[in-house]
């Protein structure tokens, strides 16, 4: 179906439904609660003191805040949260404006982008989160700018991204990789270099995604390439920066330290160019600069003389001056540090920051493309003539609220789009994985991946038994399935999120938590998980007393990890065979694909088996001896 720029327009429109939903869900949220409420839920701040005043990047005031009693916030800030700042008990008609730029639990950096407003000083003061628009900025010009493309090359770019020409590819050269790779590997890698257009790597649980993008970075750069690494999380784009390290490339990562791994944040642009010579300049002509604006306000405030008018007038315009020489520096700096860069690595929301404006990349590898939406990925797409996006379209897509634009087709991610207008051509699928015991992955593989995976040698027959204690007896094949029905464990709705928790399956966890520990497993290779947040706040703190380190999340938080045991609590279990978001099998297939060596799953047969995902993999357990009914199983 051919395309026009139309479509960008729509996505345009799905996207202000989306801002849309999420300002109405924080109004009603702030609205619904008292001031202390709002303290509690980290929308506020109180009490607030000003400890420490200094001059950051770009000339910004960071201004250091604590409570006054010095006590830890009930809930912290984020780092890049964009905040109102008003006097604690006064009212102001224009509270001041202030980035996040550190939060910890007991203080926070602010940064002003202008001198902040006197009261800053005096008293207390009180901090208001509000909803940040910038990155729905960012991507709403981002899309203009597709649009926008209309020449030569650029225009072809556009509509190869339209689905009206098909990509081109080169000629595949012969490819010497720098580690030994399996044959899909291998394959992808080459493919993906000679992509004119771009190239999907589709990474199936434990397929070594990641080693195909380290080898891809690793040959672009041999071949002369800059590279971009980019990903809608800074976690993500955190790992790609550490495989390019890895691979002994130049990589620098851009973003504000504060949201980059501690061990990482020497490898960001703000720290390296700290230490540039132009940057040590700048920083002294900044503070000279702000020590005459200090000079003129202190002449204009200590009278009316016509000298003292003019001693101000001249220091403002000498101030003005180096500030901008000051800015001048910095950018020269900044500029350098980058193009000494091989591989920049930046979110895909940064990426429009202004500061890599004029960076150009010839080849751009998006991360977790499966995982962000269509326009958002776009601000990659448009950065480099080449483009490899990796992801799994079988696991967990982005994240929509607004349930309609979901369905317009904001929950269809650019590498999904890609490929079901292209065609399987323009993707490789890795299939062997190097996670999951053979019985693990053999029913992920039948429901989602076509039969085609297969497990490595080295990981195919891994057991339990082998990280356990010698001679500990635990029932414990690779898969198991805890049959609770009959037992009357009804789920229950907690009032005030609606989500859902059931405390007979939560008993039958916690004392597999405690079997598994007593038998040597180690509590960092176990983990439970499960679709409901309530579920899993109910566990969580049963669970942490038996130990700390033995993790408890939901699903979608669990994306990507991987740990020797996982248990599951699927949580439903009600008359009318209800399974809510169960049926969304992606969910599942990230829950049934995130253990090596055991997955203990906990359900009611009864609820799940009028629907054929669960019922087949209910009988493949009864077939391989996985199937334990919980009248059976000791009672907790
Ligand atoms: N061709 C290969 N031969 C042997 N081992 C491999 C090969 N490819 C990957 N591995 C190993 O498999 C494991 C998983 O690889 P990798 O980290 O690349 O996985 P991944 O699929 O990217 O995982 P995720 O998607 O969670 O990031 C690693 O220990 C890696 O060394």
């Amino acid at each position: 179906m051919p395309r026009d720029v139309s479509f960008f327009d729509q996505l345009g429109r799905l996207l202000a439904m989306e801002r849309d939903a999420e300002r109405a869900r924080s109004v009603a949220l702030a609205q619904s609660m008292t001031l202390h409420e709002r303290a509690e839920h980290g929308l506020s701040v109180l009490d607030l003191e000003t400890l420490e005043e200094e001059v950051g990047l770009g000339g910004r005031i960071l201004l250091t805040l604590a409570r006054a009693d010095r006590a830890p916030f009930p809930s912290p800030l984020n780092n890049g949260d964009l905040v109102a700042v008003m006097p604690r008990r006064a009212e102001v008609k224009e509270p001041a404006r202030a980035l996040v730029s550190r939060a910890t639990r007991t203080r926070i950096q602010l940064a002003f982008d202008r001198s902040p407003p006197p009261f800053i000083n005096e008293g207390l003061l009180r901090l208001d989160v509000v909803p940040n628009d910038v990155t729905y900025e960012r991507v709403r010009a981002g899309l203009e700018r597709v649009k926008s493309l209309d020449k030569g090359a650029e225009r072809r770019k556009r509509e190869v991204l339209l689905g009206n020409e098909p990509p081109r590819f080169d000629k595949p050269k012969e490819l010497e990789p720098t580690r030994p790779l399996n044959p899909e590997q291998a394959d992808a890698v080459t493919r993906a270099l000679a992509a004119e257009d771009f190239f999907l790597v589709h990474g199936p649980p434990g397929t070594g995604k990641s080693t195909v993008l380290a080898e891809l970075a690793a040959q672009a750069v041999a071949r002369g390439e800059r590279l971009l690494c980019t990903a809608a999380s800074n976690a993500a784009v955190d790992h790609l920066l550490e495989l390019c390290l890895d691979k002994g490339l130049r990589a620098i990562r851009v973003g504000h330290p504060a949201r980059v791994a501690a061990r990482l944040q020497q490898h960001t642009l703000d720290i390296i160019v700290e230490e540039h010579p132009d940057r040590v300049l700048s920083r002294e002509l900044f503070d000279e600069a702000f020590d005459l604006f200090g000079y003129a306000r202190r002449q204009r405030t200590q009278g009316r003389s016509r000298e003292r008018f003019s001693n101000a007038r001249s220091s403002t315009t000498e101030a003005k001056q180096l500030m901008d020489e000051a800015r001048s520096l910095e950018r020269k700096a900044v500029r350098a540090v980058l193009e000494r860069a091989e591989v920049v690595c930046v979110t895909l929301a940064s990426l429009q920051s202004g500061l890599l404006s004029h960076e150009e990349f010839n080849l751009a590898l998006i991360d977790e493309a499966t995982q962000a939406t269509e326009p958002l990925t776009l601000l990659g797409f448009i950065r480099a003539p080449k483009v490899v996006l990796a992801g799994d379209p079988k696991q967990l897509p982005p994240t929509i609220l607004s349930q309609e634009a979901a369905k317009a087709g904001l929950a269809v991610s650019l590498f999904e789009r890609l490929l079901q207008d292209h065609g399987e051509g323009v993707k490789r699928m890795l299939r062997e994985q190097y996670r999951m015991n053979a019985r693990i992955m053999e029913f992920p593989s039948q429901e989602m991946y076509g039969g085609e995976l297969r497990a490595h040698p080295s990981v195919a027959d891994r057991t339990l038994a082998e990280v356990l204690s010698p001679g500990a007896q635990v029932d414990a094949p690779p898969v198991l399935f805890l049959d609770t029905a009959g037992k009357g464990f009804e789920e229950q709705v907690e009032e005030s999120t609606r989500s859902l928790f059931n405390t007979g399956e939560a008993d039958l966890i916690v004392a597999r938590v405690k079997e598994l520990l007593a038998a040597g497993l180690s509590p960092r290779e176990v983990a439970v998980i499960t679709p409901y947040s309530a579920q899993a706040f109910q566990l969580r703190e049963r669970v942490e007393a038996l130990s700390p380190d033995v993790e408890v999340d939901t699903v979608d938080a669990f994306q990507g990890r991987e740990k020797d045991a996982i248990l599951v609590t699927l949580t439903r279990s009600n008359s009318e065979g209800q399974l809510g978001f169960l049926t969304d099998l992606r969910r599942m297939n990230v829950a049934l694909t995130r253990p090596r060596r055991h997955l203990f799953v906990v359900g009611d047969s009864a609820t799940l088996s009028g629907n054929a995902f669960y019922a087949r993999f209910i009988e493949r357990t009864q077939n391989e001896g996985g199937y334990r009914s919980a009248w059976e199983w000791p009672e907790p």
